[in-house]
């Protein structure tokens, strides 16, 4: 496919960051790498390596890596915000404080909803950036391990805004062979799904870890659905998206994948290692801890009933431990299966 040549600022060179920045210089884009880590940025455009967050690849010529968000930003009008999402009003302050005269249309690919202010990440970016600097947001979500991009292994991912065209531009930005791109236009659902997926990768690892096998995953993938989508519709998302690439498949590819880090991180919760110790040895972020904390807070607030996620704040924050856990989960009163999201859906549709 042909690209027209647009250049672009890919801030974060973690996993995602450095595998996205790969998709878009084999589209032939000039493709700007910020990382705040200098020895990283020396790694990078020596030795073409990421060798903390991507060993296996060499890097396209095409990719620049810079330590100056200055001058990382020069010209340009696209960025590619690619930070874990507790980093992302600390990187959006340092924009601010450049105080550059683009405006840019931010893309954003992170999967978490922030605890407390409960906004989801296209909310915190409206929130920090001035008007004068933001021209749109759009999320690029799906199920996208980096390790499998950065190989050039098909991927499908939606890109979502509340300006299609700029979505629609996106698209065109990221399409090629390896990485088809879809649009959808409902940005609640897309962020809910990408966010709250992860909370049922990490109680999916837990159960494997506890060695319960995939009677129990099959479980807590659908109940675990049903309770996103219930969230979600609540929240305003379109139920259809639960069904779309940013629900059950990124649902799938998080909970059934040994590159998942929630699902490692839970994995190792699961076979009796702490919170602390888990993360203290992964290394990389874990979306899903501070999102299990926002989602707990969310179904307060929307009166919703999510008894994994609860569970799984209960193991994460309570001491309660793994396997009492489960015990609780299977001990519940009797419910039907429908029952909880038909309501939900039965809400929507007298509102809408
Ligand atoms: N990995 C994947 O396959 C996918 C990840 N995502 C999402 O993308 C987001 C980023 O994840 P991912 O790349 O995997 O994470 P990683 O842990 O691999 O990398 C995070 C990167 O962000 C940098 N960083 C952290 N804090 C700051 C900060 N305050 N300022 C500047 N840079 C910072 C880290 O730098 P340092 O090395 O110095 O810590 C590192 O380069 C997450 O929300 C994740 O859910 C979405 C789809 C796929
Ligand atoms: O979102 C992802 C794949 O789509 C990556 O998931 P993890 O953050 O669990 O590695």
């Amino acid at each position: 496919m042909q690209q027209t040549q647009k250049k672009v600022a890919v801030l974060g060179a973690g996993s995602w960051g450095t595998a996205l920045a790969m998709v878009l210089a084999d589209n032939n884009h000039e493709v700007r790498l910020w990382s705040h880590n200098p020895a990283q940025v020396d790694e990078i455009n020596r030795e073409r390596k990421n060798h903390k967050y991507l060993p296996n690849v060499d890097l396209p010529e095409g990719i620049k890596a810079y330590a100056s968000l200055s001058d990382s930003l020069k010209d340009i009008n696209i960025v590619v915000l690619a930070v874990p999402t507790k980093a992302i009003r600390e990187v959006l302050s340092q924009i601010r404080e450049l105080n550059p005269n683009n405006q840019f249309k931010i893309v954003h690919v992170s999967k978490g909803i922030e605890p407390d202010s409960l906004l989801r990440i296209s909310e915190m970016i409206k929130e920090e950036m001035p008007k004068n600097m933001l021209y749109e947001v759009v999320v690029l979500s799906g199920p996208s391990h980096a390790e499998e991009v950065s190989l050039r292994h098909p991927t499908t991912v939606s890109v979502s805004s509340e300006n299609m065209k700029v979505a629609e531009e996106i698209q065109d930005l990221f399409i090629n062979q390896h990485f088809r791109v879809y649009t959808n236009p409902d940005v609640i659902g897309v962020e809910i799904g990408g966010a709250l997926k992860n909370i049922i990768a990490l109680a999916a690892g837990i159960t494997d870890g506890l060695g319960y096998g995939d009677n129990a995953k099959a479980a807590l993938m659908t109940r675990g659905l049903a309770e996103i989508a219930r969230l979600g519709t609540k929240m305003g998302a379109n139920p259809l998206t639960f069904s779309g690439l940013t629900g059950i498949g990124d649902l799938i590819v998080t909970c059934t994948s040994v590159h998942s880090r929630n699902w490692r991180a839970g994995n190792l919760l699961g076979k009796g290692q702490s919170l602390d110790q888990v993360l203290d040895n992964m290394g990389m972020v874990v979306e899903g801890v501070r999102t299990t904390k926002a989602a707990h807070q969310l179904a307060q607030k929307y009166e919703v009933k999510m008894p994994i996620t609860n569970a799984l704040y209960d193991v994460l924050f309570n001491e309660v431990q793994p396997k009492d856990a489960v015990d609780r989960l299977m001990a519940r009163g009797k419910t039907n299966e429908m029952e909880d999201l038909a309501i939900a859906l039965g809400e929507r549709n007298n509102e809408g």
